[in-house]
């Protein structure tokens, strides 16, 4: 069994500087680039056994996969084998990632699944978006799950945002759309607030058009899609989901904009869930969140359960 504690690194660590021209991709995110001191989703998710079997995932071949994922265990196998024989070396996983992709990261994105359910029925709709996929969680796995929702993935980088194209192609996911953005540009360029508007031509038409042009994916085209970008905008979405971010102190700001009246937020939280709502009261009403609190969600049978995080958008 894997402890899983999805409370995020500090910011400075995990944010990259997004301005046009830099190069977001030698940030030390997530992977390869502070491999040898783990990666961020190794700093963010807490300690592992240190006495398994290091080449081997734990829960390969268990029928727990079948149970938990059913039909799209088949594509999520190829996730899994592309994540195994590629996600080191490209940056995706940390070196003590390879024997608990299974549950460390593919059921617990999977985790969610209920909660979005439950989101976009209550709000008519089946639009989720993912904020900081990075390599994929949760929403590529969320996508397979789902193959009958619309998942938007958010993601600035733009080495992930090439995996993250690749592995819609592999897995012939036909339901997902990258934006190669950062969350606050989408909401500031498309709110209607006064407030963010002013702020936003504050800081320059020309670096907000360049970053435009840095565009979106269409999923399943590999091609650039200015539609795709359009469809990311403020209260857009029934659901937002994400995991090992931010603290909720920023997502409140970074989520709840994009989530539509009647929507929720649905955050993919460790142990320190309830002390996140705590200090983010103030936040979370202040972008129209109401009724925060924590709930476990299932991983699977046998496997310790997960943390989500609820908002109410009014
Ligand atoms: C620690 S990684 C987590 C990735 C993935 N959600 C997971 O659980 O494995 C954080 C991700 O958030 C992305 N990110 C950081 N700042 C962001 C921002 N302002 N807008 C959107 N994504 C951001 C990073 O590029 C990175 O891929």
């Amino acid at each position: 069994m894997v402890e899983v504690d999805a409370q995020m690194p500090p910011m400075s660590e995990a944010v990259p500087p997004a301005t046009v021209g830099e190069k977001p991709d030698t940030v030390a995110v997530a992977g390869s680039e502070n491999a040898h001191q783990g990666s961020a989703e190794d700093q963010a998710l807490g300690p592992v056994d240190q006495g398994r079997d290091e080449s081997r995932d734990q829960l390969e071949g268990s029928p727990v996969l079948q149970e938990v994922l059913g039909p799209a265990l088949e594509p999520l196998q190829r996730f899994h084998h592309k994540l195994v024989s590629e996600g080191l070396t490209r940056g995706i996983i940390g070196p003590r990632d390879a024997s608990i992709i299974w549950e460390r990261h593919i059921l617990n994105s999977a985790a969610a699944r209920p909660f979005l359910e439950q989101a976009c029925q209550e709000a008519g709709s089946r639009r989720v978006a993912d904020v900081g996929s990075g390599g994929g969680f949760p929403g590529i796995v969320l996508a397979a799950c789902m193959p009958d929702y619309d998942f938007t993935l958010i993601e600035p980088m733009e080495r992930r945002i090439e995996w993250l194209n690749e592995v819609v192609d592999e897995l012939s996911l036909r339901n997902v759309h990258l934006v190669r953005k950062r969350v606050e540009d989408i909401i500031s360029d498309s709110s209607q607030d006064p407030v963010a508007a002013g702020k936003r031509r504050k800081g320059g038409r020309k670096k907000s058009r360049a970053r435009e042009a840095q565009g979106s994916f269409a999923g399943n085209s590999g091609q650039l899609s200015a539609q795709a970008g359009a469809r990311a905008g403020a209260g857009q979405f029934a659901a937002v989901t994400c995991r090992a971010v931010a603290p909720l102190t920023k997502l409140a700001a970074w989520t709840l904009p994009l989530v539509q009246v009647g929507g929720q937020l649905v955050a993919l939280k460790g142990r320190s869930a309830q002390a996140e709502i705590d200090k983010a009261q103030k936040e979370l009403r202040k972008c129209g969140g109401r009724e925060p609190r924590v709930v476990d969600a299932p991983v699977g049978p046998g496997l310790e359960p997960t943390h989500v995080v609820l908002v109410n958008k009014v």
